[in-house]
């Protein structure tokens, strides 16, 4: 019944007070909001201002014109037109508001977590909401109308059923468009669980869409159930404009006045909401939202030679801070499974650093994300063997090594910025975690954030508790998520290409952070990284990755001064051709760095 939005809105843009102002500043936001809110008040004052009683029946004013005392004159039946009028305001926005509930109730939540968990539920969600759509409606209303003796708040609910496909379709639609976003993995991995991502910040993605829509289906509603009462279904007694319609229409030719005053409220008032719901779409800016693509598609794949490699295991699996037997990755294409990751095995000592080396598509990201249960819609893994912090974690249920991320495992990303939920404020999602992790009440949790940002050399933490992502540099907002990280103090952390999308300055002090805070936390360190200057920087050892297997693998200083690999060789050197010299870093370090300010 209704046509969804599948844009969705710029969440930087989705905050309340800038919303609301720049909507009001527009004229027609501003007219259409003042008569929708008149319509309001009249609602819910009719029974203080109507002059009389609106089925109150007084012959002597049968089609009387307008007067002093019935200032609308009086209906086919003797009752006063304006009483019946202002009553009729309550009775559509009341019918109005049950409608918009029941499809709110259904259909939001569904679509959210249709969009959000995909895989079946998804696809019997999405047939349940077509069958919906399919039903004629009308026939249904009229059923039910026979069957409840028009009860009007079982009609209007039933509406609502019938509208609910609407707000399915956009909220699943706007939930797909956010769910590869890096800041929900990057809430993932901090801890949170699918409900709370779900109501935190997918929602705050999905609300503005749907206020829109509501604007739009409020008015929708309204027509249906005037159409409803024009047909004469629905309780008699009950004064709406539709049936205030009915009496005009059969009185039009001697009295059009009876019909002119119901109509115009009531295409006043869906007019007003219609209004409302394009200037807020264009206040908002509607775009099409694009999904993040973590990773490249499949075509890259083909290269791929299938052989299987094993690295050098230096510890007992008990003692280990992570290690991964056999790995292999694979995902699902129009053509078949395609395996990325060859059967691999890693091992990390508790305290190491362990360097993942290997040029773009080599497999390091697929590794970690499998080590981090977190790969993307399409790919599975399989292992002989998993150890988190000298425990095996390979048995355990998704639930299970979810609660690990956030805790035992800490998660450093690429891109700082696109981690950042841009709705919230730094605080929040530092505190977020910590509350749903640690458990920590809301004062103790603000208390600790601040405390890690000042750890992580920002020296204006109370700034940028207040601050949105958008108001901070990109090494701030990289700090930010290490405070993040090591908040739940892991064992190990996995830093994936970290300094990528940093300047060069902000790099070297990044990487000497993690260095000091992997040694005071006495962390295991996994470093992903193109470049073997960093690995020379902060590594104990070196992993050198290609097309899924491990090309080689020793301590940094073997590697570098007798690598075994002819890969390895022109990696180094393609890797230090052109790369800032460790002077130069050292003079970029040598500014004073604990303390950032922008
Ligand atoms: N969602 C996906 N669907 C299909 N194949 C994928 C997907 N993501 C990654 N791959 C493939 O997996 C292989 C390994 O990718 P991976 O992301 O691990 O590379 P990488 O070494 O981390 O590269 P980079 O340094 O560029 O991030 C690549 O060939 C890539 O095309």
């Amino acid at each position: 019944m209704t046509t969804a939005l599948t844009d969705s809105i710029d969440p930087r843009l989705a905050r309340r007070g800038s919303i609301l102002g720049r909507f009001l500043r527009r004229p027609a936001g501003a007219t259409s909001f003042a008569f929708f809110l008149l319509v309001v008040a009249i609602a819910i004052m009719a029974p203080w201002i109507a002059p009389h009683d609106p089925n109150l029946v007084d012959l002597a004013i049968t089609k009387a014109p307008p007067s002093a005392e019935h200032l609308m004159g009086g209906d086919s039946t003797g009752r006063d037109v304006f009483s019946r009028l202002l009553w009729g305001a309550r009775t559509t926005l009341f019918g109005a508001l049950i409608t918009i509930v029941t499809a709110l109730v259904i259909g939001v939540p569904s679509g959210v977590a249709a969009g959000y968990f995909g895989g079946r539920f998804d696809r019997v969600s999405t047939w349940v909401s077509d069958a919906l759509q399919s039903i004629p409606g009308m026939i249904i209303l009229l059923i039910v109308a026979a069957g409840t003796r028009s009860d009007f708040v079982i009609l209007m609910a039933t509406v609502g059923a019938f509208m609910a496909p609407g707000y399915f379709r956009l909220a699943r639609s706007t939930t797909i468009a956010v769910r590869s976003e890096p800041y929900i993995d990057a809430a993932r991995v901090a801890g949170l669980g699918h409900g709370r991502i779900m109501s935190r910040h997918v929602v705050k993605v999905v609300y503005a869409p749907v206020i829109i829509q509501t604007a739009l289906t409020a008015g929708i509603a309204m027509g249906i159930q005037a159409g409803l009462q024009f047909l004469g279904i629905g309780d008699a007694k009950t004064p709406g404009w539709g049936a205030m319609m009915n009496d005009g229409f059969r009185n039009m030719l001697t009295n059009p006045l009876l019909l002119l005053w119901p109509s115009l409220a009531l295409g006043l008032t869906i007019a007003a909401l219609a209004v409302m719901g394009s200037t807020l779409a264009d206040v908002v800016s509607v775009r099409t939202p694009v999904a993040t693509k973590r990773k490249r598609t499949a075509s890259a794949l083909d290269s791929a030679a299938v052989t299987v490699s094993t690295g050098v295991v230096a510890h007992a699996s008990e003692q280990s801070a992570v290690r991964v037997e056999n790995l292999r990755v694979q995902y699902a294409t129009p053509d078949g499974d395609v395996e990325v990751v060859h059967g691999i095995t890693l091992d990390v000592a508790p305290g190491e650093v362990l360097g993942i080396v290997g040029e773009s598509g080599s497999g390091k990201s697929q590794t970690v994300f499998s080590i981090l249960d977190l790969l993307p819609a399409g790919g599975s893994c399989s292992a002989d063997g998993l150890w988190i912090g000298g425990r095996s974690v390979s048995a355990l249920s998704r639930a299970e090594r979810h609660r690990l991320l956030g805790s035992e495992i800490g998660y450093i990303p690429q891109e700082p910025m696109s981690n950042l939920d841009p709705s919230y404020t730094i605080g929040y999602q530092l505190t977020e975690p910590l509350r749903a992790v640690q458990k920590l009440s809301r004062a103790e949790a603000k208390a600790k954030a601040v405390s890690m940002l000042e750890r992580v050399g920002i020296s204006d933490p109370a700034r940028v508790m207040r601050s949105y992502p958008h108001e901070i540099s990109g090494g701030m907002a990289q700090r930010v998520l290490i405070a993040g990280a090591i908040a739940g103090k892991p064992s190990v952390l996995i830093a994936d290409e970290p300094t990528t999308a940093l300047d060069v300055t902000v790099q070297a002090e990044v990487l000497e952070l993690l260095r000091e805070l992997q040694q005071e936390y006495k962390m295991a360190l996994v470093l992903v990284t193109h470049n073997f200057g960093v690995v020379a920087d902060i590594c104990d050892r070196v992993v050198v990755m290609r097309n899924g297997n491990i090309e080689e693998i020793g301590e940094v200083s073997t590697i570098f001064g007798q690598p075994t690999s002819r890969y390895t060789r022109e990696l180094i050197s393609a890797s230090l051709d052109g790369a800032e010299s460790r002077s130069e870093l050292d003079a970029a370090l040598a500014v004073p760095r604990k303390v950032v300010n922008a």
